[in-house]
């Protein structure tokens, strides 16, 4: 196997007592598209949220790109190029979507931030803020006010300000969720497209997305992990089965 870029080693998360996350041991190889899956309660919000730093482990190490990141502030793995999207990423729904990506290549660049004023400051970041755009499909709506766009595609938009932090780790929290049949479609294709040369690792319900997308998929049952594979081994595995396919009929 590959060397892994994110690797955790018995990662564990305690709530009062209870063991939301135990001892998992996790190795993600670079540039694959890896999920995390499991029934309800499982873990693997908890388990997302020890990567992204948003929650402090119990117990156990983690490691990205072979360096101890188990006590760094989400900000900072940020910039080390681990980058969380959807849900956090942040979409001023009054500014248009080509000032929206511009703002982001500007934090990016780590230029001075005075958001009102540098909004019109911004155009010597146009041309790049016009490829992302083009990246994810949006060029017709580079000067939609990014609160008028529907749902699918203000998730095009929020994958465009995660690609301009140009992360190589992209953390996708249920990319699918509350999408129609023919947005998970258009989605799970930008997010294969965007995905080349980077890792991808995210947690999603939707089976059949993971089973197209996904190199790799580990299972976590009861805050464990109950199988790790491709997604033939793993749909076949009779305790995956019994223990997920049963309790995830709402997937
Ligand atoms: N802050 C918390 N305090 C106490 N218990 C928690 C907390 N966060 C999660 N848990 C518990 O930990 C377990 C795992 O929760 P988690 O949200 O990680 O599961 P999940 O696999 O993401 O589930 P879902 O698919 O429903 O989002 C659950 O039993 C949950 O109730």
């Amino acid at each position: 196997m590959a060397e892994p870029i994110i690797e955790t080693s018995h990662l564990t998360k305690s709530f009062k007592g209870f063991k939301a996350v135990d001892d998992i041991s996790l190795r993600v190889e670079a540039e694959s598209i890896h999920a995390l899956i499991g029934a309800n309660g499982a873990g693997k919000t908890t388990c997302f949220n020890l990567l992204t730093k948003f929650l402090r482990p119990s117990d156990g190490t983690i490691h990205f790109k072979g360096r101890d990141i188990t006590s760094l502030k989400p900000d900072r793995v940020a910039r080390l190029g681990m980058v969380r999207s959807f849900q956090i990423s942040a979409v001023f729904g009054q500014l248009t979507v080509l000032e929206n990506v511009k703002l982001a290549l500007q934090r990016h660049r780590g230029e001075s931030y005075d958001f009102w004023s540098s909004v019109r400051r911004l155009d010597h970041l146009r041309g790049r803020a016009m490829e992302l755009l083009a990246d994810v499909g949006l060029t017709d709506a580079a000067d939609t006010p990014a609160a008028e766009l529907p749902y699918g595609r203000k998730r095009a938009l929020e994958l465009a300000t995660t690609l301009a932090l140009d992360p190589e780790v992209m953390l996708l929290d249920e990319p699918m969720a509350g999408m129609g049949t023919e947005d998970v479609g258009r989605i799970a294709d930008l997010i294969r497209s965007v995905s080349r040369g980077r890792t991808v690792l995210m947690v999603e319900h939707n089976l059949g997305v993971v089973a197209e997308l996904c190199d790799r998929i580990t299972v976590l049952a009861r805050g464990g992990v109950l199988v790790e594979g491709d997604y033939a081994t793993v749909s076949r595995d009779e305790r995956v089965i019994e223990s997920y396919i049963g309790g995830a009929q709402h997937a």
